[in-house]
């Protein structure tokens, strides 16, 4: 089965002074979280989709989801964990709980703060991740991306052209995941920026399928800004 997990379970403190996580502010009118979720109601392919924020937001999710007409069969808030993996781990744990799990099994993770993803996006990363048993989003590097050990001096420059940006969705074989986080050291979960890592450390292959520039993760005021931008253009084209 194909199941969604949107990633909410973080606190946004880079978002500076705002009375709620990020993903509850408004963009447009309407909560960043509604407009990711609606998203992924879009596609057919969902058995469940699974939302997780912080255990105090929970309620407030529910709520949010029936204002907006939301608040489907196939929707389910629940709990996410500590760090960002510990979240994606709860929505799998949470997914074999109720369903089981089989060898087939996918979730399409995504960044509740990244409402800008395209249906696009979502089939490609369902098709790869049907094929394949991790999945990564990604657009080209623009920028030179240099590399410095000690923050004062470049240690190496890679070739741009094989340099790419992470973005979410990523998509995993869950069991496969399970297995892979399950055998990770402490010291091996501290480095992990995503997920993908978790697999591109123990040296399996990780699918690339193409992200969308504009597919930007609301992390500061200024991304918030932008959003504002990407939106209100997209309303007047
Ligand atoms: N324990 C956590 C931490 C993060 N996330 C989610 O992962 C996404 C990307 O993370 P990031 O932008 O770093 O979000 P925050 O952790 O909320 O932000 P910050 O690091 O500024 O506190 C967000 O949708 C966030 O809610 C999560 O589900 N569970
Ligand atoms: O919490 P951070 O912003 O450091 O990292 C999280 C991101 O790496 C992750 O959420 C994906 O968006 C891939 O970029």
């Amino acid at each position: 089965m194909i199941y969604a997990g949107i990633l909410a379970g973080g606190k946004g403190t880079r978002m500076g002074n705002v009375p709620m996580p990020k993903q509850f502010l408004l963009l447009n009118e309407k909560p960043i979280i509604v407009h990711t979720v609606e998203k992924f109601i879009l596609n057919n392919n969902f058995e469940k989709i699974i939302i997780a924020t912080p255990k105090e937001w929970v309620n407030h999710t529910n709520d949010i989801l029936k204002k907006y007409n939301i608040d489907l069969p196939k929707v389910e808030v629940i709990e996410g964990g500590s760090d960002r993996n510990g979240t994606i781990m709860n929505i799998c744990s949470f997914i074999e709980e109720a369903n089981g799990l089989n060898e087939e099994d996918i979730v399409v993770t995504h960044d509740a703060v990244r409402p800008f993803l395209t249906h696009r996006i979502i089939q490609d990363n369902i098709d790869q991740g049907l094929k394949y048993k991790a999945v990564d989003t990604v657009i080209s590097a623009i920028d030179t991306i240099v590399e410095s050990e000690d923050g004062n001096f470049i240690s190496h420059i890679p070739r741009r052209d094989f340099m790419y940006q992470g973005q979410t969705p990523q998509t995993f074989n869950i069991l496969k995941l399970q297995e892979l986080y399950n055998q990770l050291a402490e010291h091996e979960k501290e480095i992990l920026t995503d997920a993908c890592k978790i697999f591109s450390i123990k040296g399996e292959e990780v699918k690339l399928v193409e992200g969308e520039i504009f597919n930007i993760k609301v992390t500061t005021p200024y991304d918030l800004k932008v959003a504002n931008g990407i939106i209100k253009g997209s309303l007047d084209q």
